[in-house]
């Protein structure tokens, strides 16, 4: 299992008797970008917060770095993007990230260094001293990605982090992501709807009505599906749980 970034084991969660996840298995492999694809309702915040502990499975097992979900060494090991941003508006976006990297416990020479480094992966440097509630909805989304990496964690899970966020800036933010996996071995599970992302993944999963209904490598599951591009991939895989 020590070989799996993430391994679910039967893992299923329904709310209100609605089933949102079905009893599924997978594994994660260290060291790959792996792309979580559905439409709007389909499951994937749901399984990425089991992942993070935060929500508990009806069924089944969840294993993170080998340790058993929930852990509280997985909240430090784990650099996790949220949906919607748990930002402080009232602090400006410095005293935010200060805040996190103390949670972290990095020393102060730490902090100062990995602050500025996540500020400007972001292109936040220079709106630091601005208090957050005065961003834009991008901004917000920047400084919480910036937040998620600042502990460098060995495992990123991010949830849609591009959206609100405009093409060049989007580009440069998967160019790192890219960076991190090859040059840090990072682990990196995000959930998109941008088909131009999923490009950018070694692996894909695709999941409907909590089932996962195709994975593997971007090329493998065009050519697999004989489709142009994913939505048709999605659409051919439709009737085809796994
Ligand atoms: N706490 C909750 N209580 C009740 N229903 C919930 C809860 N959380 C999620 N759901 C329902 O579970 C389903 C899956 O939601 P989830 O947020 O996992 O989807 P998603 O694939 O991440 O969607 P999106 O792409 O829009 O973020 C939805 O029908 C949602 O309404």
């Amino acid at each position: 299992m020590e070989n799996y970034a993430i391994s679910l084991n039967n893992v299923a969660k329904s709310f209100h008797h609605k089933q949102v996840i079905a009893p599924l298995s997978l594994t994660i492999p260290k060291g790959q970008l792996i792309g979580l694809l559905g439409p709007s309702g389909c499951g994937k915040t749901t399984l990425i917060k089991m992942v993070m502990g935060m929500l508990k499975p009806d069924n089944g097992e969840i294993q993170a770095l080998g340790l058993q979900v929930p852990h509280r060494q997985l909240l430090i090991d784990i650099g996790y993007m949220a949906q919607a941003d748990a930002l402080y508006l009232d602090l400006t976006g410095e005293e935010n990230l200060q805040f996190f990297a103390k949670l972290y416990k990095l020393s102060k020479q730490e902090r100062a260094e990995r602050v500025a480094y996540a500020a400007q992966l972001v292109r936040l440097t220079d709106d630091l001293h601005n208090k957050v509630g005065n961003y834009s909805g991008g901004m917000k989304r920047r400084l919480s990605l910036a937040i998620s990496l600042l502990q460098n964690p060995p495992l990123l899970i991010l949830d849609e982090p591009t959206v609100g966020i405009d093409p060049v800036l989007k580009k440069e933010i998967w160019s790192e992501l890219v960076r991190l996996k090859n040059d840090e071995q990072k682990t990196i599970l995000v959930t998109t709807h941008a088909m131009d992302e999923a490009e950018k993944c070694d692996q894909l999963i695709m999941l409907r009505d909590g089932h996962i209904i195709a994975k593997g490598t971007p090329q493998a599951l065009k050519a697999h599906y004989e489709a142009q591009d994913f939505d048709e991939v999605f659409l051919k895989a439709g009737g085809e749980v796994l």
